[in-house]
């Protein structure tokens, strides 16, 4: 059994709830054990997963967010920072699941939200357990 945290951005509270409980159903479905945190938005998970991983609390990480474009280029920004934020820590051997939306529209988020349909969160969660495996395989 392995310790994940989910590092969460609740900036849409409805479809947020949903990516947790897929994630949390992935996780628990493999055997293992969660937390999760909230950090105010998606841009500041990368750094909580860091902050995060400092600890030698955690084996591996769920990121999960909701981005969905707006009127500005701050859409490129935040989804574009968060991702690469997470492939660097991934890069450096934390085993990482991207869980963060990045949306044209409430509608196109709550297809991927959904457990039942897209789930976008439960994906992260395997995604993340997989690559714990692959370290611990190659170790
Ligand atoms: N517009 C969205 C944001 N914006 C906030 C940023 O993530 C960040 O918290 C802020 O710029 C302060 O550093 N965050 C989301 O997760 N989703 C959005 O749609
Ligand atoms: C992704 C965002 O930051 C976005 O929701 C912000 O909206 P706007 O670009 O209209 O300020």
């Amino acid at each position: 059994m392995a310790k994940f945290l989910i590092v969460e951005a609740r900036f849409y509270g409805g479809l947020n709830d949903m990516l947790l409980s897929g994630a949390r159903a992935a996780l628990k479905a493999a055997g293992h054990e969660s937390e999760t945190i909230t950090v105010p938005g998606a841009l500041e998970i990368p750094a909580a997963v860091a902050l995060a991983d400092q600890s030698g609390m955690y084996d591996g990480y769920v990121a999960l967010g909701v981005v969905i474009r707006g009127e500005t280029y701050h859409f490129e920004i935040v989804a574009g920072e968060s991702a690469r934020g997470l492939m660097a820590l991934s890069m450096d051997g934390i085993a990482i699941g991207n869980g963060i939306l990045t949306v044209e529209d409430e509608a196109q988020a709550l297809v991927r939200a959904d457990p039942a349909q897209k789930d976008k969160g439960g994906e992260a969660a395997k995604a993340a357990i997989a690559m714990l495996e692959l370290r611990t395989r190659l170790a």
